[in-house]
């Protein structure tokens, strides 16, 4: 009888192992760093017990980040720069990898899988290009098999792919670790996460799975980044300075909150294929305010993050007692976090450091998280969600 190749056999023994090791690798829209993310793992679904060893972000330089922008989120990029960077990505990911485990002095050899969700490079749900003939697709690079030849490591990446494939839209799939990590019975609860892009994970006090809903709501702080490196020359209005410098601007307001988006059925996911300086641009024109202050444009695009949230919490779960713990950039964004608070009177609105949870760890924990599932996990059955294992494996051998 044919024998199971070595790969398998390992891949075996880990799935078996009653306590893993995984790294979680996040690299959102933003273009900030890569985050990772060290957890233990033991059991899977409903009964996994996570623990958070260690977490880094290793920021991009400035020379990475112009060439990731250069085929991010665009029609029209060079193809022979996207094959490139796939590869070098993959190998980069697994250099940064080894580096942090170096400093966090741990050997490779303990950790068990790398669960990477790579570099999204274009996201294109059907209701973004609807084009007849065409479903949902999105696409995140950075290959996962030279992350494994680079540490080592087993490797599992791709994950938004089977979601497509299951007919989601590939995002958001923070569902999954919101409802292990988040859920409470007897509470309604919100996780919301304003990274480039702001999602969040409605979990209701009943536990009916049929009531969950995770989708992305609108722009996170992928607007405010964008017109800060256009006007400001600066990454992002690093506590909000420059938001509490300007004055809202209503008109415009008004204008950004027209869009069709924001009238989708659920869930719904996006990016910044359509929210970026050409939609703001648009706004601009319709609402007549394209002289406006740029200090007023940062209030604004600032302020307009926290109302597409608060409108969409407020028409959809107008139930008592809610309470909404933020993660990712956003959470750090005190003009974000306050009017977030004051739009949301009745809600109680913290960061998920309430929940026990780094609110910068929290998107590389949950590709971990998923990774672990891939290995061990069953279909987790969530409303209409696909109830799928996400994940590719690629073998270091
Ligand atoms: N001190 C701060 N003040 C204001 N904004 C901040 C601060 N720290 C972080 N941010 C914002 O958070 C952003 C980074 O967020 P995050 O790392 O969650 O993004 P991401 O992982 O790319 O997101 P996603 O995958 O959800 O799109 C920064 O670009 C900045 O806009
Ligand atoms: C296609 C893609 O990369 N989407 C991201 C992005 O960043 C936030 C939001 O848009 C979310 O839908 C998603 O990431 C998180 C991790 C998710 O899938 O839950």
């Amino acid at each position: 009888m044919a024998q199971l190749n070595q790969n398998l056999q390992k891949l075996f023994a880990i799935a078996q192992k009653p306590e893993k090791m995984g790294i979680g690798l996040m690299s959102g829209t933003s273009l900030d760093g890569l985050d990772i993310a060290l957890c233990s793992f033991s059991g899977s679904g409903t009964e996994t017990k996570v623990e958070l060893k260690q977490f880094i972000t290793i920021p991009y330089t400035n020379t990475f980040k112009k060439e990731v922008q250069s085929v991010f989120a665009k029609k029209q990029v060079d193809l022979g720069k996207l094959c490139l960077l796939n590869a070098y990505i993959g190998t980069f990911y697994g250099e940064l990898v080894l580096q942090a485990l170096s400093k966090w002095q741990v050997y490779a050899a303990n950790i068990d899988f790398i669960a990477s969700h790579g570099q999204t490079i274009y996201h294109a749900p059907k209701h973004s290009h609807q084009l007849a003939q065409y479903g949902n697709a999105t696409l995140q690079i950075g290959d996962g098999d030279h992350i494994a030849i680079k540490t080592g490591i087993l490797t599992i990446s791709d994950f938004r792919q089977k979601h497509v494939a299951a007919g989601g839209e590939g995002a958001p799939l923070a569902l999954y670790g919101d409802v292990l990590l988040g859920s409470k019975a007897g509470e309604n609860r919100i996780l919301l996460n304003i990274g480039g892009i702001a999602n969040l994970t409605y979990l209701p006090a009943d536990w009916n799975t049929n009531s969950i809903i995770s989708t992305d709501v609108g722009p996170g702080n992928t607007l405010i980044d964008a017109a800060c490196r256009q006007y400001f020359n600066k990454p992002y209005d690093k506590d909000a300075k420059i938001a509490y410098s300007g004055v809202v601007n209503e008109g415009l307001m008004d204008a950004l909150l027209h869009h069709p988006f924001f009238n989708e059925n659920l869930p719904k996911t996006t990016g910044p294929e359509l929210f970026n300086l050409t939609f703001v641009g648009d706004a601009q024109q319709a609402s007549r305010t394209l002289n406006i202050n740029k200090a007023d444009l940062i209030a604004t695009l600032s302020a307009f993050t926290v109302k597409a949230i608060a409108r969409f919490v407020s028409i959809n779960f107008n139930v008592s007692g809610l309470r909404i713990f933020v993660s990712g950039g956003g959470a750090h964004n005190p003009f974000v976090m306050e009017q977030l608070a004051l739009q949301l009177p009745t809600a109680a609105v913290s960061d998920t450091y309430k929940l026990g949870i780094d609110p910068d760890a929290k998107e590389a924990m949950l590709f971990a998280l998923l990774g672990n599932e891939a290995l061990c996990g069953e279909p987790m059955a969530i409303g209409n969600n696909p109830a799928v294992l996400m994940g590719k494996f690629s073998f270091p051998l």
